[in-house]
C-alpha cells in the first residue's frame, strides 16, 4: 500500500532535506525574514517546500498540498526570491521562476480537508534551524482526517547508537517505523537497505521516563510541563529539542514522554506540525492525543481546532501521564 506515495515523499524529503542542511552549513545566506505574524522564515524554507511540491505535483498531480510556507513575500521582493531561485535550479536543475513561485503557493490554498490531500513543513523548527539546532522537513498523506504516511527528515537527528548524520524516519499506517541515514547526496528509497525498523521504548515506571518538550519557551509552557512531571515523578530534567525531531527521539526510544502545551489558550497547532511526527509514533508503537485523550483528528481545516494540548509517549505511560495533566491543567 502507498508504494508509490512513499518512494515519492523519501525522494522528495531526502533532496529537501539536503537543501536545508546546505544553507545551514553556511548560515550567513540563512538570515530570515519575518512573517506577518512575526515568526521567521528563510530562504531554505522557502526552497523546501518547493521542491517538495514540485515533486508531488509530478507524480500526483489531483492531490492538493496544505504547507506553511507561501509565496507573498517572494512575489514582493526580487532579491529574496532570486536567492530562492537560485537555490533550489542548484539543488534539482534549472526551474522556471513563475513555475517556483506557483509551486510554492499551491500550498496556500484551502482545500476540502475530509478528502485525501498532502500536508508539508518544509521546515519544522525555523528557530532551531537558525540556532544550528535540529530541524525537521516534515511530509504527510492524510486521508478521511487520518494520517496514512508520515515522513520526517532530521539532517542534525544523530544519536550516539546510529552513529548517523542525520536520519529519516517514516511510517506509512500498518506497516511500521523506519529509520534511515541520510546519505548526503543520496535521495533515500522505499527498499534502502540501511533502513532500520524503530520501536518506541518499554518502559511504565514514570520516574525513569525520559520527557522531552519544546526549546521556545513562547512555543509551549514549561512550568505547566513541570508541574505535570512533578506529579508523575520523573527525576531526570526535561530533555529541549526544537520541532518534529521530538516525535522521532519518541519513536526511536531516545525519549518517552513529549508533552505541549501552548502558553496561550488562543493558539491552535498546526497540522503540518503534527501530522507527519504522529504517523511515526504510532506506527513505532506510541499514542498520540490531545490533553483529553482524543486522538488528533485532520479534518478540521488547517489547524487542530478542537484539540488542545499535545501527548506523545510509548504508549504503557499514556493513561498515567492523561491522569496526571488532567489533574494538573484545566482542559
Ligand atoms: N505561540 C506558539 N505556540 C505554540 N506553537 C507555536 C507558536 N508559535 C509557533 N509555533 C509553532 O511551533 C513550531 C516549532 O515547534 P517547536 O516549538 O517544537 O520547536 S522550536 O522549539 O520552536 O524550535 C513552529 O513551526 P515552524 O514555524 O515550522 O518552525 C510553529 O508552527
Ligand atoms: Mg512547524
Ligand atoms: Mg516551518
Ligand atoms: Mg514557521
Amino acid at each position: 500500500m502507498y508504494r508509490k506515495e512513499l518512494d515519492i515523499a523519501l525522494s522528495a524529503v531526502s533532496r529537501a532535506a539536503k537543501l536545508c542542511r546546505d544553507v545551514q552549513q553556511t548560515l550567513v545566506d540563512a538570515e530570515s525574514v519575518q512573517k506577518k505574524d512575526r515568526s521567521p522564515v528563510t530562504i531554505a524554507d522557502f526552497g523546501s517546500q518547493a521542491i517538495i511540491s514540485m515533486a508531488l505535483s509530478a507524480a500526483f498531480p489531483e492531490d492538493p498540498l496544505v504547507g506553511e510556507e507561501d509565496a507573498v513575500l517572494l512575489r514582493k521582493n526580487d532579491v529574496l526570491r532570486g536567492k530562492v531561485h537560485n537555490l533550489v535550479s542548484n539543488a534539482i536543475g534549472a526551474v522556471d521562476e513563475d513555475a517556483l513561485i506557483e509551486a510554492i503557493d499551491r500550498g496556500a490554498r484551502d482545500t476540502n480537508f475530509s478528502g485525501r490531500f498532502w500536508t508539508v513543513d518544509p521546515i519544522d523548527g525555523t528557530k532551531g534551524f537558525l540556532r544550528g539546532d535540529q530541524y525537521a522537513v516534515a511530509l504527510a498523506l492524510i486521508e478521511a482526517g487520518r494520517v496514512v504516511l508520515g515522513v520526517l527528515g532530521c539532517p542534525n537527528f544523530n544519536p550516539e547508537k546510529w552513529g548517523a548524520n542525520g536520519a529519516i524516519f517514516y511510517a506509512v499506517a500498518g506497516g511500521g517505523a523506519f529509520a534511515a541515514p541520510i546519505e548526503p547526496g543520496t535521495p533515500v528509497g522505499r527498499n534502502d537497505l540501511n533502513a532500520k525498523p524503530i520501536r518506541v521504548d518499554g518502559t511504565n515506571r514514570p520516574e525513569a521516563a525520559r520527557f522531552c518538550e519544546s526549546v521556545e519557551s513562547a512555543h509551549s509552557d514549561h512550568e505547566v510541563h513541570r508541574r505535570i512531571c512533578d506529579r508523575l515523578g520523573i527525576l531526570a530534567s526535561p530533555c529541549r529539542i526544537d520541532s518534529q525531531a521530538k516525535y522521532a527521539a519518541i519513536a526511536s526510544g531516545e525519549a518517552s514522554i513529549y508533552l505541549r502545551l501552548p502558553r496561550s489558550s488562543a493558539y491552535r497547532e498546526k497540522i503540518w506540525d503534527h501530522a507527519a511526527g504522529a504517523a511515526v509514533v504510532t506506527e513505532a508503537g506510541g499514542r498520540v492525543t490531545d490533553f483529553s485523550g482524543s486522538p488528533l483528528g485532520f479534518t478540521e481545516g488547517r489547524t487542530l481546532k478542537s484539540h488542545r494540548g499535545i501527548l506523545a509517549t510509548n504508549g504503557r505511560l499514556h493513561d498515567g501521564v492523561l491522569s496526571a495533566i488532567q489533574s494538573t491543567v484545566a482542559i
